[in-house]
């Protein structure tokens, strides 16, 4: 089993109760899949800090770090990897893909059309039933 990493993934709601998601890109690692928009923790960083800054570099739009939502472990072939969910709110700015494929905002019933990266179905799974 090789390393883990500590990622940090932003769930920003906006006012039509939609969450948004986003597409890898096939020259990123886990290619053509969906994730929510964040990256590694860097040393030092609280997951808060980590998160905001992400979503700077990659969406150009700024977030404010509310509330921790779920904090799941995946292993993939190689690596494994520390997931922290964070809900987001949108505190400036409208998210633009620049490394990301695409982006998208879908009702939280319809989260499950996508091919997500393995590590987020449990996060899907949990905002899924918060609809119930
Ligand atoms: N950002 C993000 N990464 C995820 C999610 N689910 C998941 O398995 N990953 C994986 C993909 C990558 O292997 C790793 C995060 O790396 P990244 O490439 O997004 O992070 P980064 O911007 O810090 O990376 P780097 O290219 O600057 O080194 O976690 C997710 O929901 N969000």
């Amino acid at each position: 089993m090789g390393k883990t990493l500590s990622v940090v993934a932003a769930i920003i709601e906006n006012e039509n109760e939609e969450i948004l998601c986003a597409l890898r890109s096939p020259k990123m690692s886990i290619p053509n899949q969906w994730e929510f928009p964040g990256g590694k923790i860097q040393e030092g960083e609280r997951p808060e800090e980590a998160i905001e800054r992400e979503i700077n570099e990659e969406l150009k739009c700024t977030v404010k770090a509310n509330t921790m939502f779920l904090k799941s472990h995946h292993d993939y072939e190689t690596f494994s990897i520390d997931l922290t969910a964070i809900k987001c709110t949108l505190t400036s700015g409208l998210p633009t893909a620049h490394e990301h494929s695409k982006l998208i905002w879908l009702k939280r019933e319809n989260l499950d059309s996508l091919r997500w990266a393995p590590a987020d179905v449990a996060t899907v799974e949990q905002l899924m039933t918060e609809c119930l």
